[in-house]
Formats: structure tokens, C-alpha cells, sequence
């Protein structure tokens, strides 16, 4: 178990060395400390502060964030613009803090279901954020508190932290009679439901206005391991995916991400356009033929052209400087291989990392073309609420850096109730039972984390 009493001892002595920094009526105090255990082996899932995870593939950043010293909730359509308006009215600190957070994927439909009491956006600066910098044991940590506390203050803010650590680590990861009921969650398709669900879907794609919509379903599951385990188990198999875990209410959003909705890094932006899947295979020649075939394939490359198309002409409104590449390049991962154009460009002065998020979300990977007709189709048809899934996750910093990726390959749990979600491109060429595959591979992420 990771040293708490060090972590202590080390910011204590950073504030009385006046290490600190004056955030509005906060004070931000950093200082650095070496852990050799990972970082996950702090979180549990019964924990009931607030808590965030996140493993950024780009930078190998691995971050966690315990207890909330500012918080903000958004509702509504109006959710992400109101999040950035608090964010912007807030003052600018001299050392900068991270936001961690997320987007619902719908704001006019309620988060019901397995994340039932979450608001459609939720960001909070965590009290403590532990850092750890990429292939050391180097640990930056921050703590945000109030302003006016001194020392013993700040040492007794952490001790609670501590005790709230091992209470939830003496709740056990076993089923203890705190465990929550299974929520309701919906419509859970079986194969024959979702072919009749994907049916529907390309009668309309063939006759009516629809060109693409994106359908996913959900399915139960019970988690069986420690949350350390299986965040251990996403970055040992997806650690080029964004892994990502949240705990607001009892209730845990977690993802191992493949694509950025939008990262902007000193003003440099990336945008990923993922759409198109195919399978693995540990032959590297059927591999490679997969891989072949998924590149050639009419139907994928329609799918992956409008998500490229859409996403490009949102982004002249946010983006200078926009370089795409003419053709998609074939993406990796453990359990599937998709289609990728990385799409590269400048944020305009004054634009944020939310404004281009608030545009370019929901992009035809979630959503459809026209946007307006798939998210009817998805809200009349799907059957369950989509909550958070297929949403946007991620940080951003008080100096406009950040990563939202999009919420693929998540799953939203009540411990040790799981529901896993995935979905797929349809398109007027679409085959139902190809569909119902896809699903199954993009399942696989979180039922080898979770089981
Ligand atoms: C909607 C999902 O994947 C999207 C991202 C990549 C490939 C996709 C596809 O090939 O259909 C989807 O657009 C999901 O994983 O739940």
C-alpha cells in the first residue's frame, strides 16, 4: 500500500516552505514526492469522495485525484457551455490546476440508468492530484484547499482523506450489504432484438433521409475484481487507449478510450476520426488480410468518409491551419482494428477546449448523418438511456490544455452491478449479424477488465 503518511509530510513541509499559490479563495500547494507502487492502488470502488483516474497514451501521464475542493454541474442543452462559463469566471491561478470531468452524451434526455444522479456535465479540481510522470516514480502532487487554513488544517484535510481511503479499503472489494441494488437500466438487446434493432435501422438508411446512424446496446455484468486490478488489466492490454475512471455518487463511469474527441496542447489541436472496425487475429498474416480488407472495404470506408467529412467542416469554425490526410491509416488495438484519420490544426485565438468539443460532439462515430434524424432515431428506437456512454471524458488545465476523449468501451457501475456498453456505424449496407459481432469485440475491453 502506498505511503499516505509520506504524501502528508511532504505537502505539509511544502506549506510551511510557502510553496503555494493563491487560487481566488483557495491556495494551491505543490510539491513533488517519489511512489514506486502504481497510482491505482488507492482507489476502490466503494469509495465514496469524489475520484478520478486517468492514463493519457500521448504523454504517459498517469493522474488520480481524491476529494473535490471545487466542483461544477451542468443540465441541459445548454450543460457544456455552462461548465466553461464557471470555469472562465473563475480566477486565473498562478500555478495551473486540472479539471477532470465529463459530458452525457444527450443533455435533453435524463442520465438515468446505471449513472442515475450524475448531472449531464460534471467537472470538479480534485482536493488532492497525484501525478506521476511518464516511466518514473516521480509524483507531483497538488492540493487545493481553502485559503485560509494553516498547517494543522491541511494536515487534518488530508487525514481525512486518508481515513476515507481505509474505511473504503475496510468496506473490502467483497460484496459487503452496502452494495447497491442492480439499477435499471433499460432495454438490454439479446442478438435477436439487436438484428431487429439493426433491421429497422437500414430499412430507413435504404428508403428514408438517414445516410448513417450509430446504434450501441448495453449489457449486465458482475464486477469481480478490485478496481486497481482491472485498471492494471486496461493498461496492460489497452495502453494506447485514454484510461479512464470517475466516482461521483457511488457510482463509477470507467473507459479505456481509442479516440480523442479533441485534445489541444499549447494551443495545438488533434482530433481523431475513428469509424470502420474489423477483428484481431494472433496470425499476423490473417491479421494483415483483416486489416487489408477492412482498408478496401466500400461499406467501412462510407462509414469512416462521414465521419471525416462532418468532422472537418465543424472544425473550420474552431481550427486554423487544418491538415488531414487524404486517406485513413489502419489502427491497432488489442481487440479490434479501425479505420483512423488523425486530423491536426491550430485552436483559434480565444476558442477553448470546449468549444471545439461542443461542436464537434456528437461526430458521426456516436452519432449519425444528419445528425438531427440519428439522434431521433437513436432517442425512439435504442431502448435505454445513454448516460454518459459515447459522451465525452477527460482534463483540462486552468491554461486551456486538455484531452476529452469520447466514452467508447466504458462501462457505468454500481459495485459490483456493471452494465458495458458498445456500439457500431450503421449504414444501408449494413449486415445485422456483423453488427451483433462488433458489438461483442468491443466488448471485450471491459469484460477482461471487469470479470
Ligand atoms: C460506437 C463505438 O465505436 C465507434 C468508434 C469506432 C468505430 C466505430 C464503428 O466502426 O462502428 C464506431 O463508430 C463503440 O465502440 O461503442
Amino acid at each position: 500500500m502506498i505511503s499516505w503518511q509520506k504524501i502528508i509530510d511532504d505537502v505539509v513541509a511544502a506549506f510551511e516552505a510557502g510553496r503555494a499559490a493563491v487560487w481566488g479563495t483557495n491556495r494551491i500547494i505543490r510539491t513533488t514526492t517519489h511512489v514506486k507502487l502504481p497510482l491505482s492502488e488507492l482507489l476502490h470502488w466503494q469509495l465514496s469522495i469524489p475520484a478520478v483516474f486517468s492514463s493519457d497514451p500521448a504523454t504517459d501521464r498517469v493522474t488520480l485525484g481524491l476529494g473535490a475542493a471545487q466542483v461544477l454541474h451542468g443540465t441541459g442543452p445548454d450543460a457544456m457551455g455552462d461548465i466553461q462559463a464557471a470555469i472562465r469566471a473563475l480566477p486565473d491561478p498562478d500555478i495551473d490546476v486540472t479539471w477532470f470531468g465529463g459530458f452525457a452524451f444527450d443533455p435533453t434526455e435524463p442520465v438515468a440508468g446505471a449513472l442515475d444522479g450524475w448531472p449531464h456535465a460534471l467537472w470538479f479540481v480534485p482536493t488532492v492530484t497525484l501525478m506521476r510522470e511518464a516511466g518514473t516514480d516521480c509524483v507531483t502532487i497538488t492540493v487545493v484547499v481553502p485559503a485560509e487554513l494553516d498547517a494543522a488544517a491541511v494536515c487534518n484535510t488530508l487525514t481525512d482523506v486518508e481515513a476515507e481511503l481505509q474505511r473504503s479499503f475496510g468496506g473490502g472489494e467483497a460484496r459487503s450489504s452496502a452494495s447497491h441494488v442492480r439499477p435499471e437500466v433499460g432495454m438490454v438487446h439479446d442478438e435477436q432484438s439487436w438484428r431487429q434493432l439493426v433491421e429497422t435501422a437500414v430499412g430507413e438508411l435504404q428508403h428514408g433521409d438517414l445516410h448513417k446512424v450509430v446504434l450501441a446496446r448495453q449489457t449486465p455484468a458482475e464486477v469481480q475484481v478490485s478496481l486497481a486490478e482491472a485498471l492494471e488489466r486496461l493498461l496492460d492490454a489497452y495502453g494506447s487507449s485514454h484510461v479512464f475512471a470517475m466516482q461521483w455518487a457511488q457510482r463509477w463511469l470507467v473507459a479505456a478510450s481509442p479516440e480523442q474527441l479533441v485534445r489541444v496542447t499549447d494551443g495545438t489541436m488533434a482530433v481523431d476520426c475513428l469509424a470502420g472496425t474489423t477483428d484481431r487475429s494472433k496470425d499476423m498474416a490473417i491479421d494483415a488480410a483483416l486489416a487489408n480488407e477492412l482498408f478496401s472495404s466500400e461499406k467501412n470506408r462510407m462509414e469512416h468518409a462521414a465521419v471525416v467529412r462532418v468532422v472537418m467542416e465543424r472544425l473550420k469554425l474552431v481550427a486554423l491551419d487544418i491538415d488531414v490526410p487524404d486517406v485513413p491509416v489502419i489502427k491497432k488495438l488489442a481487440n479490434v482494428q479501425h479505420l483512423y484519420t488523425p486530423i491536426r490544426g491550430r485552436l483559434r485565438p480565444g476558442m477553448h477546449l470546449f468549444d471545439a468539443a461542443g461542436l464537434l460532439h456528437p461526430t458521426p462515430a456516436v452519432g449519425g448523418v444528419p445528425l438531427a434524424g440519428a439522434l431521433q432515431f437513436i432517442r425512439n428506437h435504442e431502448g435505454w438511456p445513454r448516460g454518459y456512454y459515447a459522451g465525452a471524458i477527460g482534463f483540462v488545465d486552468t491554461a486551456g490544455s486538455g484531452l476529452l476523449s469520447v466514452a467508447l468501451r466504458s462501462a457505468a457501475i454500481a459495485y459490483p452491478h456493471a452494465t458495458l456498453y458498445a456500439g457500431c456505424g450503421i449504414v444501408a449496407a449494413s449486415d445485422p449479424n456483423e453488427e451483433w459481432r462488433e458489438t461483442e469485440m468491443k466488448l471485450k475491453p471491459m469484460r477482461l477488465a471487469l470479470g
